[in-house]
């Protein structure tokens, strides 16, 4: 029988040995990890995340070959595929803080499997690394173990989405395995694809040298947030000029060429990745003498962070050019629908944009809870990158203007505006007659998701602000900063 061990029981360790284990019954899973308490949920029934479906398939194989343990030096020693799936967040310190990967977890994980393997392994490179790392990676390995033992490195890097994280990994766009090209590192490449092919078509199944394929992840995230940057700087020259960006999206998504994913309009991309995936990206660009290149990726974060900056002066400026001591409904925390995650969300940036305005807040999310909500809203910037444990604490008295409350009605009454940053499917079917009601006048939305039917709020009354869509004329008086 196979043995695989995931270090990492995360976002993406977890869903994809669950997935694994599924579809490979004759391989035994165990996912490890440091922090107690997300392995004691693991083993629970209340999942340490929310992700549709995962339910199920941890239900039908925990127990059997699927087995979650902070036993990590016992499990590693005995398995034959190691995957490294821990956090590899931004450096917030030393040389190329703010950009850089710190890979100080990978590079912990890395001395451990040296210290307690006794047989040779694959080890697999699943968390987003800087290119090359799999060198580093692969020096540790072979200057820390003394015996005759092999490692070979393989990069498999995940693309799987939050929210759909277990349909996208029972049907793979594709699955990219980088190994040497050596007799050896092609076996090691074989092994794994023979895991994966238990499941994903052979045609699906792509093999590459180790740099591409660690690039390759790095690009795809780049590429694709470089989408959602572009639509969103054609949503504020839409505002400008009556265009409407749902209309431009349709109509440029329709180019074969282009196609239509990836082109809604928002108040700005968040989740673990994509900022710090292209700001590594910066870094490695810089380190590689190439400017030019650096300069074209980070303008996606800048126009990113303009695009969070631009809603709040909107917000700020249509209510007479202060929300100073006005409640605000804020619904939806989550970077994106159908995840409780909350890692880099504009709603964060929104939210601390309209505290530092002294707006009164009142936070509505289906899945985040009030713990959460409050440390994100007092955290350090890249410190929520960090294993649980590791995190510093933050403190969460100094949020009086922030209320967290149960459900969307709650969070709007007496509200003077309502800000919708998650497209959760609930905010399209609420009662915004009610809503309105209850609010104080004049009533505003702000839909950041461009959720709502703008046209039958403006029948209730509302004066309604739709990202990248034609102004109100109430809007068009009060010009925002961009
Ligand atoms: N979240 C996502 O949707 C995706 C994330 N990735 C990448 O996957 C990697 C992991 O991301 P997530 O799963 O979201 O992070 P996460 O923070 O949810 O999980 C990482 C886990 O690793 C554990 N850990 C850290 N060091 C450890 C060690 N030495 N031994 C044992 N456990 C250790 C932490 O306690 C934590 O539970 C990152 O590199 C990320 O960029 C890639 C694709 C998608
Ligand atoms: O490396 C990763 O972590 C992952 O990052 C993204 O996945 P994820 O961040 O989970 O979610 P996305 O669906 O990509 O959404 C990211 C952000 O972009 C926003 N978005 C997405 C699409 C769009 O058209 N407009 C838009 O604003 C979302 O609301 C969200 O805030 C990628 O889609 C995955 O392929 C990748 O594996």
């Amino acid at each position: 029988m196979v043995k695989i061990c995931c270090i990492g029981a995360g976002y993406v360790g977890g869903p994809t040995m669950a997935v694994i284990a599924l579809k490979c019954p004759s391989v035994e899973v165990v996912v490890v990890d440091l922090n107690q308490k997300r392995i004691d949920a693991w083993n629970s029934d209340t999942l340490p995340i929310y992700e549709p479906g995962l339910d199920d398939v941890v239900k039908q194989c925990r127990g059997k070959n699927l087995f979650f343990s902070t036993k990590v030096d016992e499990s590693v020693m005995e398995a034959d595929i190691v995957f490294v799936s821990v956090n590899t967040p931004t450096k917030t310190t030393g040389l190329g803080a703010g950009k850089a990967a710190d890979l100080t977890y990978w590079e912990s994980a890395a001395r451990m499997i040296a210290r307690v393997s006794k047989s040779s392994k694959i080890v697999v490179e699943k968390s987003t690394v800087p290119v090359k790392t799999a060198e580093a990676i692969e020096k540790i390995l072979t200057h820390n173990n003394k015996s005759e033992i092999q490692f070979q490195i393989l990069s498999n890097p995940e693309f799987l989405a939050e929210g759909t994280a277990i349909e996208d990994l029972f049907h793979p766009d594709r699955v990219l395995i980088g190994g040497r090209e050596t007799p050896e590192g092609q076996k090691a490449v074989q092994a794994l694809k023979d895991v994966y092919a238990q499941w994903v078509p052979e045609d699906k199944i792509l093999t590459t040298n180790l740099w591409s394929a660690e690039l390759s992840k790095l690009a795809a995230n780049a590429f694709l947030a470089q989408r959602i940057s572009s639509v969103n700087a054609m949503s504020a020259l839409c505002e400008a000029t009556g265009a409407n960006v749902a209309q431009v999206s349709y109509a440029v998504g329709k180019d074969s060429r282009i196609g239509p994913k990836f082109l809604n309009g928002s108040v700005g991309f968040g989740g673990s990745c994509f900022q710090k995936d292209i700001l590594n990206l910066v870094y490695i660009c810089e380190c590689n003498g190439l400017p030019e290149v650096a300069e074209y990726w980070k303008q996606v974060i800048k126009i990113n962070d303009y695009q969070k900056s631009r809603f709040v002066n909107r917000v700020v400026a249509s209510m007479f050019n202060t929300v100073s001591k006005k409640k605000i409904a804020i619904l939806g925390f989550a970077f994106k629908k159908d995840t409780g995650d909350t890692r880099e969300t504009p709603a964060i940036d929104v939210c601390q944009g309209l505290l530092g305005d002294n707006a009164d807040l009142s936070i509505y999310d289906p899945q985040v809870t009030e713990d959460q909500i409050k440390m994100d809203l007092t955290s350090k910037k890249f410190d929520w990158d960090h294993p649980l444990h590791l995190r510093p604490m933050s403190d969460t008295t100094t949020l009086e203007k922030v209320r967290v409350v149960k459900d969307a009605y709650e969070a709007a009454k007496d509200s003077h505006g309502v800000c919708i940053l998650t497209e959760w499917d609930e905010f399209k079917t609420l009662d915004y007659q009610k809503i309105y009601e209850g609010m104080q006048k004049p009533a505003f939305i702000f839909d950041g998701r461009n959720v709502v039917d703008a046209n039958k709020l403006r029948e209730i009354g509302f004066i309604v602000y739709s990202i990248g869509k034609p102004l109100d004329a109430w809007l068009n008086d009060m010009p925002a900063v961009a």
